[in-house]
């Protein structure tokens, strides 16, 4: 989008970089212009005045910082005052070029990480993924509208019908074109991938006014202003003159935003209107998200009262009731707590209803066959532990069920786990096997701890390495004095009452 134009020898020598998922985010909407007037990440000396005055060095306004950090291996290939050694090929997780970003400023911003600023230009053929077609530039859409008023609708959760009321009634009020955005970089609030918020979207599409459909790769900071004010930004780009604040999201900068009254079903004559023009007893309010969730995890269809068919059946083939759906179920503790006797005896069970498909990732064929060559270091054992997540979170993607059973000493690897898991679309149970150290040591299947206490072998989990007790174990079983029968039915009745299981199994 800037006039720069690179020779293609020094494209080919820069170095290559794949930014986190918020800066891609960020890059594709620098790309398209719809965070015009910038052109770039921003430099030191923007980013100062943005905080201090909310506008950039040259007197725009501006809501928020736009940056992209790089680790001191790439900077230190990188010389802004050198015109053959500023170019920094910015790539997607695929590694694929996105974009050439030509660095003008570098600056430390913590341990072995730096900001950089610079114009970007678009490289490759543009970009892939589902619904490409929907990520359409605001040049492109501002073309498509008609003139006057555009009330623009940042549809970041699917459109139930009180959603679907607010939205025909502000059309109509202010006369104006409907120009709904999609949010499409990772799961939304609703945990949905966004091909299915997409879905979901089209599937109310007869129940809205004509209106164009956009998707955007804006992604939330955590900072509900600041998403905000940057969400309108965007929107204002693509020719929106007033927002319709949906959720609990504010709005701002500089267009007109609408805060719909709140609806509720009135059932004498199926209308949605003001809650309070409606007489109590003849009220249905709108449901909450978690409402929502809640009847699609138990298999219940959505009322055709809140939500139109079409919408609710999309829904339900994105989340399943959770018998249905992919699952990890994740053991943690101790060497010789009881994690594999369990996990098989489990996964024989759960084979012996014969519901999903079943995958056990055991501890030794994981370290022959997935992690071999790996050791017992922290590292070692975190890149043991995120190939074992990494693997389970697929088998879910397709529905099955994954039992793991490694140590995984270590907190924030196994919410790593979790959090793959859950992106994919599945459940996923944390089960401590909290059978003490001295029972542990007892035991001791394989010699090992008293090898550890010899001093022969160094960093044994519990003896000389730690081992971070979960806060956020689903289940904890202690083995001591607890047949293996009746761990492994703890566990299976602990997924039949969360409805992870049909009822039969016990
Ligand atoms: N230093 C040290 N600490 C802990 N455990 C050790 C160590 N060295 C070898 N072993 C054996 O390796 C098994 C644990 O491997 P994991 O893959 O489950 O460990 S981890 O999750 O990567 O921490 C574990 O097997 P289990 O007893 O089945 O847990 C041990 O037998
Ligand atoms: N309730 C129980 N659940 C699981 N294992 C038990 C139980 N009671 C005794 N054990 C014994 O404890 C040992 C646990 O070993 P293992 O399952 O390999 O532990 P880990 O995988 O945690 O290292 C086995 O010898 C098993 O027979």
């Amino acid at each position: 989008m800037n006039g720069s134009v690179l020779p293609e020898d020094v494209l080919r020598d820069a170095p290559s970089f794949t930014p986190r998922p918020y800066e891609l985010a960020d890059l594709e909407l620098l790309l398209s212009g719809a965070y015009t007037p910038l052109t770039g990440f921003l430099g030191r000396a923007d980013l100062v005045s943005v905080a201090r005055t909310g506008r950039l060095t040259g007197g725009e306004s501006w809501p928020v910082p736009v940056t992209c950090e790089i680790p001191g291996e790439v900077a230190s290939a990188l010389d802004p005052a050198d015109p053959a050694r500023r170019t920094l090929v910015l790539t997607d997780p695929e590694g694929a070029p996105v974009a050439a970003i030509e660095v003008t400023d570098v600056w430390p911003t913590g341990e072995n990480r730096f900001g950089i600023g610079g114009p970007v230009r678009r490289m490759g053929d543009g970009g892939h993924g589902p619904f490409q077609r929907l990520r359409r530039t605001p040049e492109e859409v501002t073309a498509l509208l008609p003139p006057g008023r555009v009330l623009g609708v940042i549809a970041d959760r699917p459109l139930h019908r009180p959603q679907l009321a607010q939205i025909a009634h502000a059309a109509r009020t202010l006369a104006a074109h409907l120009l709904i955005l999609i949010p499409v970089s990772g799961p939304g609030p609703d945990g949905l991938p966004p091909e299915a918020l997409v879905r979901s979207i089209f599937a109310a599409r007869d129940r809205m006014p004509p209106a164009t459909v956009v998707a955007v790769p804006l992604l939330t900071r955590g900072d509900e202003l600041r998403d905000a004010l940057l969400r309108a930004r965007v929107a204002g780009a693509y020719g929106v003159t007033h927002v319709l604040s949906t959720g609990d999201s504010l709005s701002g900068a500089g267009l007109r935003v609408l805060l719909p009254r709140e609806l509720a079903y009135d059932n004498r004559d199926g209308q949605w209107r003001w809650r309070d023009d409606i007489p109590p007893r003849n009220r249905r309010l709108a449901m909450s998200p978690g409402e929502i969730d809640d009847l699609l995890d138990r298999g219940f269809p959505l009322p055709e009262w809140h939500t139109p068919p079409a919408v609710a059946r999309e829904l339900a083939r994105v989340r399943p009731p959770r018998r249905h759906r992919g699952l990890v179920l994740f053991f943690t503790g101790l060497s010789g707590s009881g994690k594999s006797t369990i996990a098989r005896n489990l996964a024989d069970a759960l084979r012996e209803a014969g519901d999903r498909t079943i995958t056990l990732l055991d501890g030794d064929v994981v370290r022959r066959e997935l992690t071999a060559g790996l050791g017992f270091s922290k590292s070692d054992r975190d890149r043991n532990v995120r190939r074992i997540g990494w693997v389970a979170a697929e088998v879910a993607r397709h529905r099955g069920v994954a039992v793991a059973c490694p140590i995984a000493p270590y907190d924030a690897a196994r919410k790593a786990a979790r959090q793959m898991a859950v992106e994919a679309g599945g459940g996923f149970i944390l089960v401590h096997v909290a059978t003490p150290l001295e029972v542990c040591e007892s035991r001791d299947r394989k010699g090992l701890y008293a090898r550890a206490r010899a001093g022969q072998l160094r960093g044994m989990t519990g003896i000389d390495d730690p081992y971070e007790v979960p806060a956020d174990a689903e289940l904890s079983v202690d083995t001591t004095t607890m047949s293996v029968a009746e761990a492994v039915d703890v566990v299976l009745n602990f997924l039949v009452e969360s409805g992870w299981m049909e009822p039969k199994l016990t």
